[in-house]
């Protein structure tokens, strides 16, 4: 019998990234099993926290006095053996805390709160009665004003009051009410001639009873009052009479009540090269052989198809299936094409859920009722076992990489799995991550290719608009004449129309023409972004937000004035230009709200516009028969990005939204705006030339010795003191070279693409190398004795293969 238990505790630092060992109490001797959350005293004081059991022991590794389990959380372990290692190994091979990655991989809603709380103390005063206010306890929140928090410390040290430690779940199972009769239809009857005869709703409810006594029926409250009737308080008081009971019963909240489960979809017919892949692909599957295979297909080319038929091969093994997309691919579209084909079986996770139906997807895949996961990043660590299959759809999305810690990409996690699941892994994209296509080149991956689209469909004819000389013929604001005249044309032909507004790297902000002041954070080094409709200057890192100056806060001129080009500009330009032209705006302001992405999409799909103008998140996955134009406003914001990715991030985005334009019977055409037609990434595109951009670009990276010719990793240092951290920096950076082969190269110290963030200030430096033992080991000792230093305020973070470089 075991009688320790490892726990991982909720205190991310250092000296506790480990299992310590607790005592399990004879009570709970044979309930604790790995997974399972459990809540402890952690140090010397009286401080409880929660954590997580990650083994078993017969006995105590050390012979001091262990502290006991205090109470176990959970009835079931909400992590199995396969996911408690992978997050041991994400923490790792990330350099994160382990409790984080931990906590990383379980819904919002198993998060334990702590509730600090104190009541009066052995030594309780005048103080502690008038603190108290003749309250039994009082909660320590993080708005008690200063004062207040002062006077309790005080108390505190003598006594006069007493700390406790609380869990609070947030974990809450949805019920609903059903009704089940207590009595035979014969008593129901006997009471209905007792009941006086005019007290309808009293006989309606005991005909109701008989009825469903006989029929042994338990229908909901809700259904009752629709249907009946009767209201809920007329059930309550007969529960009160001992006529019925009324009984909570759990329910899955259904983030897609519209879906009914039915399997709409069959299977397509494949097309000879679908066959090809799809073979390849099942014969992996059957043979349970982890294999990863890069699907290159171009845009139209029934990618979607191929996953839903390979998923069909693992289901019929009885094994699972896992199926990622990025957060903004994750459209209705999507997600009726996977629920069309499997129905109830399969169960979709991401960041638009609320945190409650969440947790309730999240439980259906635990408990083995949903064998197919669709889901955006975190995803990746959904509880389903046996899996035989995982896909992840457009590959090359940035997104797929986690900015903060546990800063993991998706590829890492899911390839790790599969090893453990025996089972293959499918990357998607019409413009694989240079990375990818590289393996494939290895013969790490396996390629495959969809070269054609369905039904030899020809790709959109792309023609390249020259900004420069546009204004000598006629443009107007931001379009060109051709745009205008093409938009126009759809109008005509009643078809539909795409228009990408490139944002990356651009943002509408305000300057002083008078003396070129920009308005900037007063917290942050970054220019605010203007937003028209609250009439507002935000911060997009802090969340400051101040009006729109009328006089240039520097010079005091009257001529400050909004600069850049913003969706909202150019919506209302078009109204001008085309006023017949029904328009729907797609960015960040216009799906804020929950649903708000669906919602547009959906008047798109119904034709309720002609136009749909949006960033980057109109890219993507869409699949509407009637769209034969899409037109790239400014191709070439994306190339000035100082990051060496910034022609590969615009080869993807302008080849993606082109691919949206003539995907049924309609031939497609595609218009493309730009200040640098001849740029080799804007040429490559227009032909939708992959294999041609993959070979040149790759050309660039050998030279410049970048990825994915090396490796790379960022570590950044902050601190409030800006000294402080360039000092800390310098030193780790001559540390790092110590410590390396010539081979590697040291970038920077520099100062961070935001120097100063949340009144923090950040110094970063890159290192780029092919193959360094001594890395790991190095990163791992400076991040050791970085925290121990956190005392004196330095964070550190270590990002393998950053996305983002400045
Ligand atoms: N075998 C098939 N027979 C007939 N139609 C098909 C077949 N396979 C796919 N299609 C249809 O072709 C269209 C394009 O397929 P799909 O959206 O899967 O392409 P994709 O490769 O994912 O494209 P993108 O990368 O642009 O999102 C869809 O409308 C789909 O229903
Ligand atoms: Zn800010
Ligand atoms: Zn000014």
């Amino acid at each position: 019998m075991s009688t320790v238990a490892k726990v991982i505790v909720d205190v991310p630092t250092m000296q506790t990234d480990r299992p310590f060992d607790y005592l399990i109490p004879s009570v709970l001797a044979g309930e604790i099993r790995p997974g399972m959350r459990v809540w402890v005293q952690f140090g010397s004081g009286k401080r409880q926290v929660s954590g997580m059991v990650v083994g078993l022991a017969e006995a105590p590794a050390f012979d001091g006095e262990l502290k006991p389990i205090l109470a176990v959380l959970d009835p079931e372990p909400v992590m199995d053996q396969e996911r408690l290692d992978l997050a041991h190994w994400l923490a790792q091979t990330t350099y994160a805390f382990w409790i984080t990655c931990i906590q990383t991989m379980l819904p919002t809603m198993l998060k334990v709160d702590t509730v600090r709380y104190v009541t009066a103390g052995p030594a309780a005063s005048d103080a502690t009665a008038a603190l108290l206010a003749g309250r039994d306890q009082l909660e320590l929140t993080p708005d008690l004003d200063p004062a207040t928090m002062a006077q309790i410390l005080t108390l505190l040290a003598h006594e006069g009051l007493t700390l406790h430690y609380q869990s609070k779940d947030r974990a809450k199972v949805k019920t609903v009410d059903h009704v089940v009769p207590l009595l035979t239809p014969e008593a129901y009857a006997e009471l209905q001639t007792t009941v006086r005869a005019n007290a309808a709703k009293q006989q309606l409810l005991l005909t109701s009873l008989a009825n469903w006594a006989t029929t042994k029926q338990t229908p909901s409250v809700k259904t009752i009052e629709t249907t009946v009737g009767l209201t809920r308080s007329q059930l309550t008081a007969a529960a009160g009479k001992g006529w019925l009971r009324l009984e909570p019963r759990e329910v899955y909240r259904n983030p897609y009540p519209q879906y009914t489960g039915e399997k709409l979809t069959t299977p397509l017919p494949l097309t000879t090269d679908q066959q090809a892949v799809v073979s390849q692909i099942n014969d992996a599957t059957g043979a349970k052989r982890a294999e990863t295979f890069l699907l290159e297909g171009v845009t139209g080319s029934g990618k979607t198809e191929v996953y839903l038929q390979a998923i069909a091969k693992a289901l019929a093994m009885g094994r699972t299936a896992l199926m990622l997309v990025p957060e903004i691919a994750l459209t209705p579209q999507m997600v009726q094409r996977v629920k069309g084909r499997f129905g109830n079986a399969v169960a979709v996770l991401h960041s638009g859920l609320s945190d409650g139906e969440k947790f309730d997807e999240w439980r259906r895949i635990a408990r083995g009722e949903a064998a197919v996961v669709v889901g955006a990043r975190s995803a990746a660590f959904a509880p389903l076992t046996n899996i035989g299959l995982f896909i992840i759809d457009e590959e090359h999305e940035s997104s797929y990489k986690q900015d903060d810690a546990p800063r993991y990409h998706t590829r890492d996690v899911i390839r790790h799995r599969a090893a453990l699941h025996h089972a293959p892994v499918v990357l998607g994209s019409a413009t694989p991550s240079l990375e990818s296509r590289a393996r494939a080149e290895k013969g790490v991956y396996t390629l495959l290719r969809l070269p054609n689209r369905i039904n030899h469909q020809a790709l959109p004819t792309v023609s390249l608009i020259d900004m420069r000389e546009a204004y000598q013929n006629g443009a107007q604001g931001d379009f060109s004449k051709e745009l205008l005249t093409a938009l126009q044309l759809r109008l005509d032909r009643h078809e539909q129309s795409v228009l990408l507004l490139n944002r990356r790297g651009y943002s509408s902000f305000v300057m002083c023409r008078e003396c070129g002041y920009v308005v900037q954070c007063p917290n942050c080094d970054i220019s605010l972004t203007l937003h028209m409709d609250t009439h507002t200057l935000k911060c997009h890192y802090c969340g400051h937000e101040e009006a729109i100056p009328h006089v240039c806060p520097n010079c005091g001129s009257n001529k400050i004035r909004y600069y850049g080009t913003g969706t909202q500009k150019v919506e209302s330009a078009l109204h001008e230009l085309l006023p017949a032209a029904r328009v729907l705006r797609m960015d960040v302001d216009t799906t804020r709200k929950k649903g708000g992405h669906e919602k547009i999409l959906r008047a798109f799909g119904n034709h309720e516009a002609d136009i749909l103008l949006g960033t980057q998140m109109i890219a993507k996955g869409l699949d509407y028969p009637d769209v034969t134009l899409v037109g790239v406003i400014n191709a070439d914001t994306s190339l000035g990005l100082p990051d060496f990715r910034a022609s590969e991030r615009t080869f993807q985005l302008l080849t993606q939204v082109s691919g949206r334009a003539g995907r049924a019977d309609k031939p497609g055409e595609v218009i493309v705006q730009s200040f640098n037609p001849d740029h080799y990434a804007i040429r490559y595109a227009q032909k939708q030339d992959y294999e041609g951009f993959f070979r040149q670009e790759m050309a660039i990276r050998h030279r410049g010795d970048y990825p994915p010719y090396f490796f790379t990793v960022k570590v950044t240092v902050s601190h409030q003191d800006e000294q402080q951290a360039a000092k800390a920096i310098y030193s780790l950076a001559n540390e790092l070279k110590q410590a390396l082969s010539d081979q590697a190269l040291v970038l920077g110290p520099t100062p961070g693409a935001i120097a100063r963030l949340k009144n923090r200030y950040y110094y970063q430096i890159v290192i780029k190398y092919k193959n360094e033992p001594q890395l790991g080991p190095t990163l791992a000792r400076i991040l050791d004795e970085t925290q121990q230093s956190t005392r004196r305020g330095f964070q550190i973070g270590i990002d393998r293969e950053p996305v983002n470089f400045i």
